[in-house]
């Protein structure tokens, strides 16, 4: 057990067991308490990540908490040494972890899907209804004082109601999105992915999966929230977006290089498509100067989807618990593989 290999490996200088590096200053206290009960703590200081920093400070370590979407490949394993044996990420996407590399070496690694789910639903919701009523256009007609009320067509959007919504992915997060949009009475759920879901959850939700095309033609509003593989980088470009309704709103809060930007610019821009709610962008940061940004049926969020103080804690909390089961060569808490 975890308390047995404690006692067996005390080291002198702390008295704890294992050394542990944080690998961001602000990660929640929630996580970094866990953590302190069996191990030494080295955190990285800097913001941004110092990569020399990083590299100096993970000498040696028995285990990593990822704090952030910093690069974790063969460079900082090296780095780290043969001894480093739990890793987790406070993430739910892993597109930054070159997994291959930590499966190499029989490193296991955690990840936090799950917790972030509501916070992510909610504001994907929030995306929905901001680009289908035309959040964006209607706040500059007030900065630039054209408000012009008086036009009976003036901004009208799209319902969400008697909408169909078709889901690109549709895990624990696109569930709750589906959930939640029940709520405002949609008539119906579309969802491609690789792995059909469970029929009673398919049932409660309305849910039917199509392919990709039938999702494409078919839906009021598509939803990506799938995470970023090989697979799915760049799946919605040009020929994606001609296959979609001209009324349709996209919506992404999976990760930016899913979308083809430069196409998607295009769609907007042309109304081959409605409108588009993006809390991921590529890059990220995107830059002020970027041409989405001028577009008046873009709205555009700086990946914002776990960012409440709850979910933040709780993804510190699984995320400890994470690297603490893997250094008692447990199986983690939630596995990424
Ligand atoms: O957890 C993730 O993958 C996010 O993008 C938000 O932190």
């Amino acid at each position: 057990s975890l308390l047995h290999r404690a006692k067996k490996n005390q080291t002198m200088s702390t008295g704890k067991p294992f050394k542990v590096i944080v690998t961001h200053p602000e990660v929640p206290q929630e996580g970094l308490d866990i953590l302190k009960e069996h191990c030494e703590i080295i955190q990285v200081n800097s913001l941004p990540t110092n990569r020399a920093e990083l590299l100096e400070k993970i000498k040696g370590v028995d285990g990593a908490f990822w704090g952030g979407h910093e690069k974790l490949n063969a460079e900082v394993l090296d780095a780290a040494g043969p001894q480093l044996k739990s890793v987790s990420t406070m993430s739910a996407g892993i597109d930054f972890v070159d997994v291959p590399e930590l499966k190499k070496r029989g490193i296991p690694l955690g990840h936090t899907p799950t917790v972030l789910n509501t916070a992510v639903a909610d504001l994907a919701v929030g995306l929905v209804i901001a680009a289908s009523r035309r959040f964006q256009e209607a706040r500059k007609k007030i900065d630039t004082d054209n408000w012009e009320n008086y036009h009976l067509n003036w901004l009208l959007g799209q319902d969400i109601r008697d909408s169909t919504v078709g889901f690109y992915g549709f895990g624990g997060i696109g569930q709750a999105i589906a959930k939640r949009l029940l709520g405002f009475d949609i008539d119906q759920v579309l969802y491609t992915t690789r792995r059909r879901v469970h029929k009673e959850i398919e049932e409660e939700l309305k849910a039917k999966k199509v392919d990709f095309d039938t999702l494409l033609a078919q839906s009021d509003f598509i939803v990506i929230a799938s995470p970023l593989t090989a697979d799915t980088q760049g799946v919605f470009n040009a020929t994606a977006f001609n296959k979609m309704k001209e009324t349709a709103i996209l919506v992404n809060i999976g990760r930016g290089k899913i979308v083809n930007q430069d196409d998607l610019y295009e769609a907007l821009k042309s109304n081959r498509i409605f409108a588009a709610g993006l809390d991921v962008t590529d890059p990220e940061p995107l830059a002020p100067t970027d041409k989405l940004l001028t577009l008046d049926n873009a709205v555009v969020l700086p990946h914002i989807g776990s960012a409440t103080k709850r979910t933040r804690a709780e993804m510190a909390t699984i995320a400890a618990h994470n690297v603490l089961r893997g250094l008692a060569g447990e199986p983690m808490f939630s596995p990424a593989y």
